[in-house]
């Protein structure tokens, strides 16, 4: 492990210096596209704006034979495309023990470093590979004359990765943030699923039984499916608020249950990760709908804050106790809402319409 004094130095030199914060930039949607499937690719341009962050996939869902083709078809995206404002470009690599990492590397710094804002690398064991990377990337940076550090985020989805949470989320001041990979991690643990994401059926507690009833009854016991993700999404939420770096759901692969990837993605919300992937169309409005505040809440907590006045002691509020602690959580909300409203134009006309000095209008 860096000694303290020389954590934010370069590790390369003409590197450009460490960032000592994580921009904290939109990235409620992490929108996934094979840049060697000509069609998707096609689609590209037409999304910037729409999505917090396009994301070349170079890794798993590219077929072997397509991994070169698809690492020049995102250089050749991110030279053709202006990506504005709103939307960052992010890609995911092989992962290091292939083949193709360190040409996905070489070529996408050298090539578009300038443009790439953050690498995801999967399979992520524990801090050393985050080391390799920090320090290949500096070396890479220094050689095309990059002035702005490439940022990186790892996925999560191996049982030693997990194990190794809270040592990768401070590995390198690089960190931007943390994905589940709930696939490649249920295999790698050897969960009896074969799902991308998501719940199961079979992952259930069951209402007690009642005494003294016949077999018919005890069918009819309730029961509640639990989240196969909770443990893992809370632990990578607390090492990420740790070290004040991003935690992300992943990927929900039933593309068709809609109303499903909605409840996950919420739950990955509600425990405090601040985005989600998106693997077709269909998943973008939703993972901005749940990774946006409600004007409600937002709207509550702005209550709270014009309630608690000076921010101590307590008060009522609708038969509710505020403090301190709640005021808290509504100004993590407010500060979330503000800075997603910078950006989205749409959520800034939904805020302000609740606003308190808006309350009465046309009434
Ligand atoms: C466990 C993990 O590692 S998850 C991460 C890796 N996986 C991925 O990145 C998967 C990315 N997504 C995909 O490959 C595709 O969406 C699939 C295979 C899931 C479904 O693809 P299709 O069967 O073509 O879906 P569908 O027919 O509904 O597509 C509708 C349109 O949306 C386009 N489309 C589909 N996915 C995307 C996408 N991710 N980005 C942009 N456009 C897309 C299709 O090209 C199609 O275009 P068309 O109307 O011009 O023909
Ligand atoms: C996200 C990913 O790569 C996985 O679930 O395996
Ligand atoms: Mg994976």
């Amino acid at each position: 492990m860096r000694s303290p004094k020389d954590f934010f130095a370069p590790l390369a030199v003409g590197a450009p210096a460490p960032l000592t914060q994580v921009p904290s930039r939109p990235s409620r949607v992490i929108h996934f596209f094979d840049p060697s499937n000509e069609k998707m690719a096609a689609k590209v341009p037409a999304m910037v704006g729409t999505v917090d962050v396009l994301l070349g996939n170079l890794e798993d869902a590219v077929k072997a034979d397509r991994k070169e083709a698809a690492r020049a078809g995102l250089v050749a995206i991110a030279k053709a495309t202006d990506f504005g404002e709103s939307t960052q470009l992010w890609t995911r690599i092989n992962s290091l023990d292939s083949p193709w990492a360190l040409d996905d590397l070489t070529t996408l710094v050298t090539e578009i470093g300038d443009t790439l804002d953050v690498v995801m690398v999967p399979k992520v064991q524990g801090p050393e590979d985050i080391h390799y990377v920090d320090r290949l990337l500096a070396q890479l940076e220094a050689k095309a004359g990059l002035t702005r550090p490439i940022l990186v985020h790892a996925i999560l989805e191996t049982a030693r990765g997990v194990a190794n949470v809270e040592e990768i989320a401070g590995a390198s001041p690089r960190m931007q943030g943390m994905s589940l990979g709930p696939a490649d991690l249920a295999a790698d643990r050897r969960m009896k699923t074969t799902r991308v994401g998501g719940g199961h059926p079979g992952y259930l507690v069951r209402q007690d039984p009642p005494t003294g009833v016949d077999d018919a009854v005890h069918a009819s016991r309730a029961t509640y499916q639990q989240d196969l993700w909770h443990y893992t999404i809370a632990r990578m939420v607390d090492a990420c608020a740790m070290h004040g770096i991003f935690p992300y759901y992943g990927p929900f692969g039933d593309i068709a249950d809609v109303v499903a990837c909605e409840d996950q993605f919420r739950n990955a919300f509600l425990l405090g990760c601040v985005g989600t992937w998106s693997l077709h169309p269909v998943q973008v409005e939703i993972a901005k709908r749940v990774f946006s505040p409600s004007p409600e809440d937002v709207a509550h907590a702005r209550r709270v804050v014009e309630a608690m006045g000076d921010g101590t002691g307590a008060v009522m509020l609708d038969g509710k106790m505020e403090d301190d602690a709640s005021l808290k959580q509504c100004q993590v909300m407010l500060e979330l809402a503000e800075r997603l409203a910078a950006t989205d134009p749409v959520l800034a006309q939904a805020y302000a319409a609740q606003s308190p000095s808006s309350e009465g209008e046309g009434s």
